[in-house]
């Protein structure tokens, strides 16, 4: 009996204790079970792409070689069965799963096609028999998935019958959710997936992606290689303190990473298999979740300070050892107590996007200037007034001032005073200044104090309010009338989510001005009729910029964010809004085209990483012969893309 075999196969060798590896039907699953055990590391090529590889020849590269009949002495766990058992002495990481064909091939959500299997792959599969004789196609499919999908009136239930098809046939689920992204994207994102994280212990079933939590401390490398898939592009990791505007949700939070991931896939067509979604689990303070019997997470109040920065510390730098210096590692529903320290101790060392800093930003400032087609002016000519100061509100402020900066040559500091942000005490002002957090005090200009948003639009009389709070109807009647009262086209954008936490709804900004709003907001709203005229609100939300930015990043192997590569996608986004969609009061193109749309931001985001690659390039050559360039360099040096460009550019020579 083979007990430890050394395995080469299609290009994976390593030394294990698989007894059935291409060594026969040994059990009921016959020869088709191809399983290979050796360390990750040595895995390169390893997956077989069932679609394209008869097992016939995947026994013809499988080399096995008797290493040692003792079941034990091999460092391999004993094998019983035909199965190998992990013994506590014997840790077995179960990673190498190869599936070739058969009934196991029938359960791999990855490969299953379900009844789309055709008669040839049936055949060549091993498959004949273990499905009822009809092939029905994908297009068949989709078709009973969204009748399935739709006889559900809970929004819940319909996530979890999409998150249920995930698990089966992944083909299905993103075709299903390409095919019908209006209707689903509510579903399996904002504001749905914030109910699914709030409920995530009682409808539970299956894990999906990393949980990484303090226990793993010391140990997370070798959690990152659990992780069945080696090539990995793009990692969405959240320690769940501020899910949505739902607050700290620990672990639960895992939805978010999931969800925004799907949307990569199915919005920006970056392979599932390249995705990583990863909570962090270091503890809520959530009081609910710490006595819920159900709650999947650590049972204890979050760590901070060094112990949470050592466990990122650890993360970060694991990640980076495992998947190499182009993995995308997006953060996402950080508390910002955290967020802004992570992105900036992380941006000159790794390929890191805050999408809740970042992303919005780029989205919203897409959207204004969109806007400004319907109100007239140029970004210098507005007034913000932000109710919210945090990741969403300073990143978005930020960004627009760094754009109207270019447009105006004017200084940043300069700009910056068209801005005005109000957070839960008032407006942020000089005489604040001491005592707020350091991505405030950019925004406390010259005023007298103002305690709440109503005073604070009369008094700034802004002409874009900004809903960055998560406070749900803090946009009153009386703030939004003020609004319509000192614009002719208040611009209104009620960023916060899900739909309960949003400032206003649509129907609100549109009755509260009469119809003459320009109004956008996190989570979806449906039409409103006001006197006989059909309002559509647009969706302000990073889902429309995070995917195709991603994708640039990953097709231009750039390995640093720089802010120009935000105001590229940026722009891209605002370029797609056309004439129709100005017509009906859109500052978002609809999401129906929005795989278009992403591979436009991805091409755009693409070309100016090269471009940034190219600068760069001139300053080296310029610096060879001009000691004065030197200056230039530095000061380019200093800035991230400086170093990312340096290494795209040694790579290409
Ligand atoms: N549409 C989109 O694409 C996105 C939407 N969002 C949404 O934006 C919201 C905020 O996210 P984020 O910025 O990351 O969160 P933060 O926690 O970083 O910021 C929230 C801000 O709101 C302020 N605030 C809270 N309560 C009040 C109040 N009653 N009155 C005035 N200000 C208040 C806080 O004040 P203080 O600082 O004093 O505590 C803080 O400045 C969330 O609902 C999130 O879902 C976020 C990212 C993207
Ligand atoms: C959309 C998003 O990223 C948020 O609400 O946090
Ligand atoms: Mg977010």
């Amino acid at each position: 009996m083979i007990s430890a075999t050394r395995c080469t196969f299609l290009g994976c060798s390593g030394l294990g204790g698989s007894g059935n590896i291409c060594g026969g039907q040994r059990r009921g699953y016959g020869p088709w079970r191809v399983t290979c055990m050796s360390p990750i590391n040595d895995r390169n090529g390893s997956v077989v792409n069932v679609m394209e590889t008869p097992l016939k020849e995947i026994k013809k590269e499988a080399v096995v070689e008797d290493v040692d009949d003792n079941p034990i002495s091999g460092g391999g766990p004993r094998d019983v069965y035909g199965e190998d058992k992990a013994t506590e002495d014997h840790f077995v990481t179960p990673w190498s799963v190869s599936v070739a064909s058969g009934y196991t091939l029938l359960r791999d959500p990855h490969f299953n096609k379900g009844l789309a299997f055709t008669e040839k792959e049936r055949d060549a599969h091993y498959l004949r028999g273990l499905l009822p004789p009809t092939t029905i196609p994908q297009e068949t499919q989709v078709r009973k998935m969204i009748q399935h999908i739709r006889q559900y009136q809970v929004p819940l239930q319909r996530y979890m019958a999409m998150m249920d098809l995930q698990e089966r046939n992944e083909r299905l689920f993103y075709k299903l959710l390409i095919d019908h992204v209006e209707e689903l994207l509510p579903i399996v994102y904002t504001p749905t997936v914030g109910e699914a994280c709030q409920k995530y212990g009682d409808i539970f079933m299956r894990p999906q992606g990393l949980y990484i939590s303090l226990k793993e401390k010391g140990r997370i490398q070798e959690v990152l290689r659990n992780w069945p898939e080696k090539n990995i592009q793009v990692i969405v990791v959240t320690d769940g303190e501020r899910i949505l505007g739902l607050g700290d949700l620990g672990c639960q939070g895992m939805g978010i990473p999931v969800g925004k991931l799907s949307l990569y896939t199915a919005l920006g067509g970056v392979r599932p298999s390249a995705c990583l979604p990863i909570t962090i689990d270091v503890g809520t303070n959530n009081e609910r979740l710490l006595n819920d019997e159900l709650y999947i997470g650590l049972k204890q109040r979050r760590a901070t300070g060094q112990e949470y920065s050592e466990l990122m510390h650890e993360f970060m730098t694991a990640v980076k050892q495992t998947y190499g210096e182009k993995v995308l590692i997006q953060f996402e529903d950080f508390a910002n107590h955290n967020a802004f320290d992570l992105l900036e101790k992380y941006r000159s060392t790794h390929l890191v996007f805050n999408d809740d800093i970042q992303g919005t930003a780029s989205v919203v400032l897409a959207g204004l200037v969109a806007a400004l087609k319907l109100v007239g002016g140029n970004l210098a000519d507005h007034k913000f007034l932000f109710l919210g100061a945090g990741e969403a509100g300073t990143g978005i402020a930020e960004l627009i001032a760094l754009e109207t900066s270019k447009q105006t040559n004017a200084p940043l500091d300069e700009v910056r005073k068209n801005i005005w942000l109000v957070d839960s005490k008032g407006l942020i002002v000089s005489s604040r200044k001491e005592s707020l957090q350091h991505f405030k005090k950019p925004w406390a200009h010259e005023h007298e104090p103002v305690k709440n948003l109503l005073d604070a639009v009369n008094k700034i009389k802004p002409t874009v309010l900004i809903g960055t709070s998560g406070q749900g109807s803090a946009f009153t009647k009386e703030v939004v009338e003020a609004m319509a009262s000192i614009n002719e086209k208040p611009i209104i954008l009620s960023l916060s989510n899900p739909t309960s936490q949003s400032e206003c709804t649509a129907e609100e900004a549109y009755t509260w001005t009469q119809g003459r709003a320009i109004f956008a907001s996190g989570s979806p709203f449906s039409p409103v009729e006001y006197k006989g005229k059909v309002f559509v609100p647009g969706q302000a939300n990073n889902a429309y910029i995070f995917p195709g930015f991603g994708l640039g990043l990953i097709m231009s192997g750039t390995i640093r964010v720089h802010d120009d590569l935000l105001l590229a996608a940026s722009e891209a986004l605002a370029e797609q809004v056309s004439e129709e969609n100005f017509e009906k009061g859109l500052i978002f193109p609809p999401f129906t085209n929005i795989r278009k749309i992403s591979a436009h931001i991805a091409a755009k985001v693409a070309a100016k990483a090269y471009e940034l690659g190219k600068i760069f390039l001139l300053f080296y050559l310029s610096f060879l012969n001009s000691i004065t360039c030197f200056a230039y360099l530095k000061a380019f040096w200093k800035n991230d893309q400086g170093s990312a460009c340096i290494n795209n550019i040694v790579k290409r020579l």
